[in-house]
């Protein structure tokens, strides 16, 4: 047994990496309920800090000071740096937002076909005039589909294409409705689709097929 040096995943020696059996594995949380807990916990207050940080104005020596203490947590965190299998961030897998920062949290029932979802986006997902920039819609649009599909009983796959329509402004800070559905299985290929909306108004909607990975490919 070696490490693929790129994934730290582990490998026969010379065995090609297989994506399939790596996000089996990573469908179980990497880690005791009550690190679960206070990583979670964290990544909200992450969360909060982005949102905080992206709406504030600062002036130079808060900015000084705010660059030497996140310089301090970066250099205390060198040392601690895992091979993906291994990793927390997003993968705590029985919690909503699953331990990360990087998309709004929400939460989907497991093994069902189609899912609805509330999720409330911040401050630091603002692409211009109290807009949801568009490409955070399209990575939980992305994220939510890839979620379902995992969640549901349906082997591991990975998004082929995604196109997103962006109807009407998305606003920050208050709460929006996601619908999530996977609309026809075709051999390898399952189709899906997505709607963003705010109350009656549907802010954006999307369509994107996942093929199913065979066994054996990264
Ligand atoms: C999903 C992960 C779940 C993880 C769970 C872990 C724990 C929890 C953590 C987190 C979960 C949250 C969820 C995460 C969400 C993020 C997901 C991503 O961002 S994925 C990264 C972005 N996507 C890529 O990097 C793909 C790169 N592309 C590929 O790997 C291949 O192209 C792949 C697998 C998509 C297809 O390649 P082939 O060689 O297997 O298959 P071929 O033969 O090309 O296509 C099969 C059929 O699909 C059609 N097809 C393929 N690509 C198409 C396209 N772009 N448009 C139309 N048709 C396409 C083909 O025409 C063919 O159709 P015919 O069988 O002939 O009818």
């Amino acid at each position: 047994m070696s490490t693929d040096q790129q994934t730290g995943h582990a490998t026969e020696a010379g065995a090609p990496f297989d994506g399939r059996a790596a996000i089996e594995a990573l469908m179980v949380a990497p880690g005791p309920p009550a690190l679960g807990s206070a990583y979670q916990a964290m990544t909200e207050e992450l969360r909060g800090f982005l949102d905080v940080l992206a709406g504030a104005a600062i002036d130079t020596e808060h900015a000084a000071r705010l660059r030497a203490q996140l310089a301090q947590m970066t250099s205390r965190l060198r040392g601690l740096e895992v091979g993906e299998p291994q990793r927390l961030w997003g993968h705590w897998t029985d919690r909503p937002g699953r331990g990360q920062a990087l998309i709004p949290s929400y939460d989907v029932p497991k093994g069902s076909l189609e899912a609805s979802a509330t999720v409330t986006f911040g401050r630091f997902h603002v692409g211009e005039n109290m807009a949801v920039h568009g490409g955070a819609i399209s990575m939980l649009f992305d994220d939510l589909l890839g979620w379902l599909l995992a969640r549901s009983d349906l082997p591991p796959s990975r998004t082929a294409f995604l196109t997103t329509n962006f109807r009407a402004v998305t606003p920050v800070g208050v709460e929006l409705t996601v619908h999530a559905r996977i609309t026809h299985v075709e051999g390898r290929k399952r189709f899906l689709a997505a709607e963003l909306r705010h109350g009656d108004t549907v802010c954006a909607d999307a369509e994107g097929l996942w093929v199913e990975l065979r066994p054996g490919q990264p």
